[in-house]
């Protein structure tokens, strides 16, 4: 219900992702603003996917020119300052840009950091505003690693500003961020030693499909050290020292400190109202309601069983968008979150992993297939393509993983089979283009 008693219908704190749900909010009347401290667009657009995407893009090609070098004739250089250049040409105008259409529609931005005066009333810079709903939308910061030195370690922000590209490069941790930026700064030229704290990478992808990308990695000269504890890090005229185990060193000359992000629940006074939070996020009940239901939470910052992922964000703020204008009184029903890591080659996944379907024969059926052979494949002459589909008894497509240059795309070619569970009548009427990466999927379903 509208109220023309608070200033604001709903107020999104933060102005990632997670405060999407704005846009539909905005469209059927409701009056809405976005609270932002930094910019437009929050992490994603600003500081991660989109960034990291632009800088990634080259490495791609460079491993499709290496693949083809006898047609592409001729030696390839990247240059990394260009790349920066082009990173900064394409993302740094997006935050106005995106300010610009929202306004220009009618939802408020405003600008500061917002802490709750009570649970209708948020302060910006001394200015009260109130709603009668609002959105937490805080999302994450890095984990800085807690050792002597920690200050010389820099994290991912800085990495999609960093220029000139340094000789040797250290990555702690080896989860999303510290693969991805591995890869990016190894096809650059750049010297990389990743330092894992166990004796596994990107521990939520299948097993078998990591292996290849960290033999793939270590051919083209990615160091992987297993289960070091990190203890120190020191300064040496120009370069610095990682100090790990008892006693054993890496030199380097930059180093990502890459061992996770942690939920942003202090200092706009969570406390205060006595919203109840952990160190996984804000807990919320199956409406994305916190303990006081007319605060709800979206994206990262929220406590749910989803990958923390843009996705998962989205997803998120448009429930909570249906729930406020009363289209649902439901839940928010399960819903399938795909995920990625943009490593070269990817790998992709969605729905029931392989390691769930293992250890579930009675449940599911497995087709495993090496795709370098069928043709479309060897347009590219890709040497790594391994997919994995799972079955139901009754033959619903439930998860599927690929590892391959083109992972992401055949995983979102087949999500719509998982998400809704398409039946054999369906999945015919379905018509994909050719040739197509979705129409080889298509065929195996
Ligand atoms: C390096 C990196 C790469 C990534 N790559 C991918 C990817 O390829 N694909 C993918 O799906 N996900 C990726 N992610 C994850 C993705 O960025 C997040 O899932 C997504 O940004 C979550 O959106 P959000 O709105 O919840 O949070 P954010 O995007 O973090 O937005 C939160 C915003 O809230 C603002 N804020 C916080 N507190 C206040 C306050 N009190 N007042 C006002 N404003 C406040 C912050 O300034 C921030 O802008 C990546 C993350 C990182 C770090
Ligand atoms: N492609 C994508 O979708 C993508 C890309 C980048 C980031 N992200 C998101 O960003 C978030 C953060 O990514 P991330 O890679 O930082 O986190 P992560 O949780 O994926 O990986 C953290 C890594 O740090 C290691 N680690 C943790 N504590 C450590 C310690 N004390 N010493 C040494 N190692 C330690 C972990 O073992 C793990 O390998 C995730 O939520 C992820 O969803 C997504």
């Amino acid at each position: 219900m509208k109220t023309q008693q608070y200033d604001y219908d709903v107020m999104f704190i933060g102005a990632g992702h997670g405060s999407d749900g704005a846009v539909m909010l905005n469209k059927h009347g409701y009056k809405v603003a976005k609270i932002e401290a930094e910019k437009v667009g929050g992490t994603c657009t600003n500081w991660a996917c989109n960034a990291k995407i632009v800088l990634d893009g080259p490495v791609k090609l460079s491993r499709t020119h290496e693949q083809l070098k006898d047609i592409v004739q001729g030696d390839l250089r990247l240059s990394w300052e260009q790349n920066m250049a082009h990173k900064h040409e394409v993302i740094d105008p997006l935050a106005d840009g995106m300010e610009k259409k929202f306004t220009g529609s009618g939802i408020d931005v405003l600008h500061g950091w917002a802490k709750f005066v009570d649970n209708h009333t948020v302060e910006i810079d001394g200015k009260t505003y109130t709603s009668d709903k609002f959105v937490i939308a805080t999302g994450l910061h890095p984990h800085q690693l807690d050792v002597p030195g920690k200050e010389y370690a820099h994290d991912s922000k800085d990495f999609l500003d960093l220029n000139p590209l340094p000789k040797r490069m250290t990555v702690i941790g080896s989860g999303y961020i510290g693969m991805e930026f591995a890869t990016i700064a190894n096809a650059f030229g750049s010297e990389v030693t990743v330092l894992m704290r166990g004796d596994r990478v990107l521990r939520q992808f299948n097993a078998e499909y990591v292996d290849e990308v960290v033999q793939d990695m270590t051919e083209r000269g990615v160091k992987f050290i297993k289960n070091a504890t990190v203890s120190e890090f020191t300064q040496e005229n120009n370069h610095y020292i990682v100090h790990y185990d008892d006693g054993k060193t890496v030199e380097t000359d930059w180093i990502l400190d890459a061992t996770g992000r942690v939920p942003n629940t202090s200092g706009y006074g969570l406390d205060e109202l006595g919203i109840h939070y952990s160190d996984k996020g804000i807990q919320v009940n199956g409406k994305m309601q916190t303990n006081i239901d007319n605060i709800f939470v979206a994206g990262d910052v929220a406590d749910t069983t989803y990958p923390k992922l843009t996705p998962t964000a989205t997803h998120h703020s448009n429930y909570i968008a249906h729930f406020i204008m009363g289209d649902t009184k439901d839940d928010m029903k399960p819903f399938v979150v795909p995920t990625v890591t943009f490593t070269s080659p990817r790998i992709a996944e969605a729905g029931v992993t392989v390691a769930e379907a293992k250890a579930d024969r009675e449940k599911y059926d497995i087709l495993e297939s090496d795709v370098t052979g069928d043709w479309f494949r060897k347009v590219n002459e890709d040497k790594i393509g391994k997919q994995t589909l799972v079955f139901d008894k009754a033959g619903h497509l439930v998860g599927a993983t690929e590892v391959s240059e083109e992972a992401e795309n055949f995983i979102n070619a087949v999500l719509p089979a998982i998400a809704l569970k398409l039946e054999r009548d369906q999945i015919e009427q379905i018509v994909p283009l050719f040739p197509s990466i979705m129409h080889e999927g298509w065929k195996k379903l």
